[in-house]
């Protein structure tokens, strides 16, 4: 899944930025990029307690860069900046205070461009996350909306991969219909950077007209609205699950349909079905889930589940360094 990201990282030396320099999935990622080459790691944290921690879990840091915000030698500077970049939205004394976190500190730290990246979200919530990214770095240019994916790995019982993109499952509570259309095209577009050739379902309770409710008509609009588009992929919607994703249940369902049993990126309608739907599919479904990977944002950074392993940290350290 990597292969791709690993080779430009052997070339670039990027340097990714960790919010949870304590955490030991954090230094046990970063102690291994850092013995393989692929990137610079920087350690957000007190250095005695980010040293102290690192010995507890058996991690060698050595040569590892730490930076502490409360002696940090351009906080003001920083502080500055930040001020200019919220001006009528934050004031300097909620800056200098917001800057003293991690959170928001490692996020300057990119958009002054000391750092390549920033991953983050090990103990932080995804709001905390995300918010200073929102607010600093805001999104790319062509992007209403920053978005996020999975995506999904499993070896199948026939002992054959599968993968597949679930969005937006970390980042929009109710996304609009033309919302729903940002986050469709953004996701084909990230499945297909992992090598999946994109059939993308928009999910809801009803099959092309076989429920009804807003809800429905949302995802119906944001159907209509794509497949006016002239998109390299196909798309269909509203789709149940079932009729998105079994053959026999997507010819009963939605015949004709060049979607329907074959789908491989599912747009959920909202958070609610996508925070529970990707969960369940990790948690019941054994399948490996890599992300939220950020959509439209404007810098290299993401988000983890806080109930993420040090491998997960590993691979998303590499997608956040190595993605353009
Ligand atoms: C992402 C999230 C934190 C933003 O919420 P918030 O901070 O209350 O948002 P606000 O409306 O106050 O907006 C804050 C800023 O972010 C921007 N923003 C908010 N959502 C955005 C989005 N999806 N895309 C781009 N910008 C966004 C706003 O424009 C605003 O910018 P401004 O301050 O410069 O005007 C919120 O949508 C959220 O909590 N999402 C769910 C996170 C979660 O719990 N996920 C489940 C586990 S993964
Ligand atoms: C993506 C996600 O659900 O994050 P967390 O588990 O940290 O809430």
């Amino acid at each position: 899944m990597l292969e791709k990201l690993v080779e430009t990282l052997k070339i670039k030396n990027k340097r990714l930025i960790y919010t949870e320099g304590c955490d030991p999935r954090i230094l046990e990622a970063a102690s291994r990029l850092h013995r393989e080459g692929l990137l610079t790691p920087v350690l957000v944290g007190e250095p005695e307690a980010v040293r102290a921690a690192a010995e507890n879990a058996g991690f060698d840091i050595e040569g590892i860069e730490i930076v502490d915000p409360m002696h940090y030698d351009g906080f003001e500077a920083m502080v500055d900046k930040m001020t200019e970049l919220r001006k009528g939205k934050m004031t300097a004394d909620e800056c200098a205070a917001a800057l003293k976190k991690a959170n928001y500190f490692g996020t300057m730290y990119v958009k002054l461009g000391l750092a390549d990246g920033l991953l983050g979200g090990a103990t932080y919530s995804t709001a905390d996350t995300v918010r200073p990214a929102l607010q600093i770095v805001k999104t790319r240019p062509g992007s209403k909306i920053v978005s996020s994916c999975f995506i999904m790995d499993r070896t199948g019982a026939d002992g054959k991969p599968e993968r597949y993109a679930m969005a937006d499952c970390a980042i929009n509570l109710h996304p609009s219909a033309e919302e729903l259309v940002e986050i469709a095209v953004e996701t084909a577009k990230t499945a297909s950077f992992f090598g999946i050739d994109p059939k993308v379902a928009l999910l809801s309770y009803s099959t092309l007209g076989s429920g009804k409710g807003e809800d429905v008509d949302k995802v119906r609009a944001a159907a209509a609205l794509l497949k006016d588009m002239d998109l390299p992929f196909p798309v269909e919607g509203e789709l149940q699950f079932d009729a998105a994703f079994a053959p026999e249940v997507g010819k009963l369902k939605a015949p004709g349909s060049r979607v329907a049993g074959e789908a491989n990126v599912f747009v959920f309608p909202d958070i609610n079905a996508g925070n529970i739907g990707y969960k369940i599919a990790q948690r019941l479904g054994g399948f490996e889930a890599v992300g939220p990977i950020l959509q439209g944002l404007a810098a290299n950074i993401n988000d983890l589940s806080r109930g993420c392993s040090a491998e997960e940290v590993y691979k998303m350290s590499i997608i956040t360094a190595g993605m353009e």
